[in-house]
């Protein structure tokens, strides 16, 4: 390795001693100019994110990261460089970058360097992949890549590592449970158990003796101690789903076990000592049901901690055909690939999901049913469903969709016609309205 002159170049010599402190950083990391030029990699960003034969040293961060030409917030993303230098400090957002892999959602947190006289010398990037979270299709688990998942999903990165309450708010289907598993994932307590507790139509006796668990002997039929959920979930997490469910006279010990951590089994004398982490959910308005007294105040702002808002399907149909892939990789025996029309996709694309995802999954497990030949096509839909308007997201979301098939597709023109469900001459033409590629 060149020797520097310390003399000659304090500044080089300050640079050159980060990046060889990097190298022996566990957690991929490079080191950037203020220009987005990349200075320095150390070897576990070159194990992550690098490719065989494609040099990182002097390339733009957008250019490596998301092959755009112009930095992150001219391409309408928050780039966290522009975010840092306003704020004069360091600053984090959740990307999705290209990767040997593919597209992932990476945490990328980016701290100043500053020089004796308070300017900007580089700055430092610290990446890491979310890994219960995918930006592309997956048979399990989280997948997503609109803004407003992202910021779901920015939401949970930050408040995981605490041991904060979150309440998840969302329509039915929009997938709160999926949320609240992914969050015990990338918390510290994955390790632990994961319970979870349905609140809706329980008693309130019942609802009692299956949290806290009862003593033999504490009731009719109580023939041996068992014990409760919150027991269960001892170094974990406890998922209170339908939370306004909560009968209100259980509300005030739940309020208790919050607060304390003490809860006592049914019939039993001794106080116990609860540990998880909580997580409650739910589709109902409860700041109303506070103001209608049908939900206690305290036990409101006890929840309320860390609000996160999941968005309906309606509000991120650019996921669709990521989640419709998704899915059909959940559904699909093996080996049998299953694929849609772009017609087909284009009337999902501009349905109201009231039911959101649960709905859309189980349209898709209806339509395969038709699907003999691994296609679906719009015939196999439900009838009701949004019928082609000619919206103009859902003809754009249509060219995309054939663009998409296109470009993957290395047959004839004449199979790709026919896996897309269209006649040789339409597909023709529409690729020909799409342009002269
Ligand atoms: N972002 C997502 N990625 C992949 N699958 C999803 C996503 N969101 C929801 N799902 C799927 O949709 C279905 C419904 O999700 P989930 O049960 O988590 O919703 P929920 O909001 O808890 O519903 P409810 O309020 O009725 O309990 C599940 O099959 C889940 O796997």
């Amino acid at each position: 390795m060149k020797k520097v002159d310390m003399n000659a170049d304090p500044a080089l010599a300050a640079l050159q001693a980060l990046i060889a402190y990097l190298a022996h950083e566990g957690e991929p990391m490079i080191v950037l100019d203020p220009a987005y030029n990349i200075l320095g990699a150390n070897p576990a960003y070159r194990r992550q994110f690098g490719r065989a034969g494609e040099p990182v040293l002097g390339q733009k961060c957008y250019r490596v990261s998301h092959h755009y030409d112009v930095p992150c917030d001219q391409a309408g993303e928050h780039c966290p460089m522009r975010r840092s230098l306003e704020l004069g400090g360091p600053d984090r957002v959740l990307h999705i970058h290209h990767t040997p892999r593919g597209p992932e959602h990476v945490n990328v947190e980016l701290r100043p360097i500053l020089d004796p006289q308070g300017r900007v010398l580089a700055y430092v990037e610290r990446l890491c992949t979310v890994r219960h979270a995918s930006a592309e299709p997956s048979a399990e688990g989280l997948v997503g890549r609109s803004a407003v998942f992202m910021a779901a999903l920015e939401s949970l990165q930050r408040v995981a590592p605490s041991m904060l309450p979150v309440l998840l708010l969302g329509e039915s289907g929009t997938g709160k449970e999926l949320f609240a598993r992914a969050l015990h994932e990338a918390s510290p307590r994955a390790g632990g158990p994961f319970v979870v507790v349905d609140c809706s139509g329980l008693s309130e006796a019942l609802f009692e003796s299956e949290l806290f668990g009862y003593e033999k002997g504490a009731f009719t039929g109580a023939h041996a101690r068992k014990p409760g959920l919150v027991e269960t979930a001892q170094g974990g997490t406890l998922f209170l789903d339908e939370m306004g469910d909560v009968p209100l006279a259980m509300q005030v010990k739940l309020l208790r076990l919050i607060e304390t951590g003490g809860y006592r089994r049914v019939g039993g004398l001794e106080t116990r000592q609860a540990d998880f982490r909580l997580v409650a959910a739910t589709h109902q308005p409860l700041a109303r049901m506070v103001a209608e007294g049908r939900f206690r105040e305290d036990l409101y702002y006890r929840i309320n901690a860390f609000p996160i808002e999941l968005p309906a399907l309606r509000e991120r149909p650019e996921d669709i055909a990521l989640l419709v892939d998704s899915i059909l990789k959940r559904e699909a025996p093996a080996g049998v690939p299953l694929s849609l029309t772009p017609a087909a996709l284009a009337r999902l694309q501009a349905h109201a999901w009231p039911g959101n995802v649960r709905e859309l999954r189980n349209v898709l497990e209806r339509a395969r049913l038709f699907a003999d030949d691994g296609l679906i096509r719009v015939e196999h839909l439900p009838s009701g469903l949004a019928r082609t308007p000619v919206l103009p997201a859902a003809k754009q979301a249509c060219d995309e969709a054939l663009l998409h098939a296109v470009q993957g597709f290395t047959g004839t023109r004449r199979t790709l016609a026919a896996r897309l469900g269209l006649s040789e001459r339409t597909l023709y033409r529409r690729l020909k309205a799409l342009g002269p590629d």
